[in-house]
């Protein structure tokens, strides 16, 4: 199946979606079945009931059991009927949004952490939740109305032209065929407009909603309470406008295709009388077409659906199909064993610009190396590119140009998985998870052992505190770790990092909530657990890279001096200058 482009029409998107949920389309089919069933069943019982009360009013009264076996057979018919077409459209619903679900999870995760970076958080929530059940709403709960709304009457009109009349089945089909077509067309641009732009708005506030939770000491420090406020009441406020605006249309709609059944029902009697139509059988065609036009309301509900559905399909496509920062090599290179260099050759990077602007470039042919089994720590005023420097060594995202090597290996060639257990990272903002301690730590290696998480906690100086809280390694970590300090977090993050295998530690600014001493103490307990592995740090406290063994000094996404930082701090130049402006006094 051919992949529609990102600004894909309908006919794209539904193929797309229907190649997601084919699993669902026979159960689906059988529901839309069962519910045509249901409904003739219903409009063959309101026909033979007006037929049998103008009987019995008339001096021809139907006998007692005809009308009660009908009766009863028709309403069993429909009981059965309605059961499977709920059953199956339940399953399909569940089966559905499944789909849906996975689809969306497989598409993103080669995307992160990119995506991450690019998307706006309650936004990507937005999508991932409400968007997906908008999809499964409208796959399971509108379809199968839809079809039958125009099915069902289709079968009834011929019925009345088969059985009671042609003219009057002619005009029953008339006036359904111009709710069905033209009511709908009413305004349907505006619909669709309103319909995407209403998610567009709910992305919006979402967001503004998370930021305000996750800044909540921001927004309470600075007293902007009523700012955060004002600013969600406006979207609120435009989304009013959209809906009200979009529920006017609707009552319009609504009214013109009551106006058009009355007129329809009124020109069924009329003509039917006028041609001595039998009074039973008239009765019996009004009352079915009257019901008929209550069922095409379906097919009104569907395209107020359809247009929020393929808003939602088209939010959801443009994020999944979003051509992932890295792939996967087809044939994947094996790294060597021992420990890894890792070299950035001439390397460019220019961070996408939103709105298809320009931004200046964070890395401009940057050529250094991290020897294996050293330790290097990359220096540099903050926007220098250090942490971009870092993301390119993890391929996170891959360079402009130029390469990265990882053991010689360019990184391009080696498959993610060997990857990244081979180099691991400890962020700058570490997230843990709302569990336990020792779940925490074994997201790295589910499989490490007890006795290796509090070796590794013991390296990362976490240990003692871990053992100091309640439940010791089984105390949750609590919902955006907020009960933890920053330094706390960070060390059970390198903890983290320790249960890993790795060869390749990227750290970043990971001492930074640290004071000196400690700070210290953690980068050499981790020099002392792991000889053999090379460091790359990433600092801001220069005066700890004299420590190191090699420094990278950056300057605008330049490397402007490296090599051993006692050869560095001798000569004046960019380190000197860094090391100068911490208060270090130089020899
Ligand atoms: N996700 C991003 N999108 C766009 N531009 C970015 C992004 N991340 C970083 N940049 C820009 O790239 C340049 C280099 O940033 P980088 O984070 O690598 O610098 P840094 O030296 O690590 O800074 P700091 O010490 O402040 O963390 C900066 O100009 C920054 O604004």
């Amino acid at each position: 199946m051919s992949e529609p482009t990102l600004d894909a029409g309908r006919a794209a998107l539904s193929r797309w979606l229907l190649g997601v949920t084919r699993p669902v389309l026979a159960p689906l089919a059988a529901s839309t079945v069962f519910r045509l069933v249901d409904l003739l069943a219903g409009l063959a019982l309101f026909g033979v009931g007006v037929a049998a009360v103008v009987r019995f009013a008339g001096d021809d009264a139907p006998s007692l059991w005809a009308l009660a076996s009908t009766m009863i057979g028709l309403s069993l018919l429909k009981a059965v009927s309605r059961y499977l077409e709920q059953f199956l459209g339940h399953l399909v619903a569940f089966r559905a949004l499944e789909l849906l679900r996975r689809e969306m999870f497989a598409r993103l995760w080669p995307q992160a952490p990119a995506v991450m970076s690019r998307s706006r958080s309650g936004d990507l929530l937005e999508r991932a939740t409400k968007d997906v059940d908008r999809l499964e709403v409208f796959f399971a709960h509108t379809f199968a109305p839809a079809v039958t709304a125009v099915l069902a009457p289709a079968v009834a009109v011929t019925v009345i032209g088969a059985t009671v009349s042609w003219p009057l089945a002619g005009i029953a089909a008339a006036g359904l065929a111009t709710t069905l077509v033209a009511v709908p067309m009413f305004e349907a641009r505006l619909a669709r407009r309103a319909a995407d732009y209403t998610g567009t708005l709910r992305g919006r506030l979402t967001h503004s909603v998370t930021d305000s939770v996750q800044g909540l000491v921001e927004v309470t420090g600075y007293g902007l309470q009523q700012q955060r406020l004002a600013d969600a009441g406006t979207i609120e406020a435009e989304l009013e406008q959209v809906g009200a605006r979009a529920a006017r249309t609707a009552v319009v709609r609504r009214a013109a295709a009551m106006a058009i059944g009355f007129a329809t029902l009124l020109a069924m009697v009329v003509v039917g009388v006028g041609a001595q139509v039998d009074t039973t059988l008239l009765a019996a065609a009004v009352a079915v077409a009257l019901r008929s036009f209550d069922i095409t309301k379906g097919v009104e509900d569907f395209l107020v659906d359809l247009d929020a559905s393929f808003a939602s399909a088209r939010r959801l496509f443009a994020l999944t199909h979003t051509p992932p920062a890295v792939a996967d090599p087809a044939e994947p290179q094996s790294l060597p064993g021992g420990p890894l260099d890792i070299a950035w050759h001439e390397v460019g990077y220019t961070y996408p610009a939103e709105g298809g602007g320009s931004r200046e470039a964070a890395l401009k042919g940057v050529t250094a190396v991290a020897p294996a089994g050293l330790h290097t720590c990359l220096v540099g005023t903050s926007g220098a590119g250090k942490s971009t420097l870092a993301q390119l060594a993890l391929r996170y995202v891959d360079p402009d140009d130029g390469a990265v090597t990882v053991g010689g290996a360019d990184l391009r060639g080696v498959g993610l998985a060997e990857l990244r257990t081979a180099i691991t990272h400890v962020s700058q903002r570490p997230f843990l998870f709302n569990d336990t301690v020792a779940a925490n730590l074994r997201l790295a290696r589910p499989d490490a052992t007890d006795d290796e998480l509090r070796e590794a906690c013991r390296q990362a100086r976490i240990h003692d505190h871990v053992e100091g809280l309640s439940h010791g390694y089984d105390t949750a970590v609590g919902e955006l770790a907020g009960r933890w300090s920053g330094g706390q977090r960070a060390r059970l993050a390198l903890a983290r990092a320790l249960v890993t295998r790795a060869r390749v530690f990227v750290l970043d600014e990971y001492t930074s909530n640290l004071d000196g001493e400690l700070a210290g103490e953690v980068a050499r307990s981790l020099r002392a657990a792991r000889p053999e592995a090379t460091v790359v740090e990433i600092t801001h406290r220069v005066a700890s890279s004299l420590e190191a063994d090699h420094v990278v000094v950056l300057e605008d996404g330049r490397v402007v001096q490296a090599g051993p930082p006692s050869e560095l701090a001798a000569v004046p130049g960019a380190y000197a200058a860094l090391l100068e402006r911490q208060g270090v006094l130089l020899a």
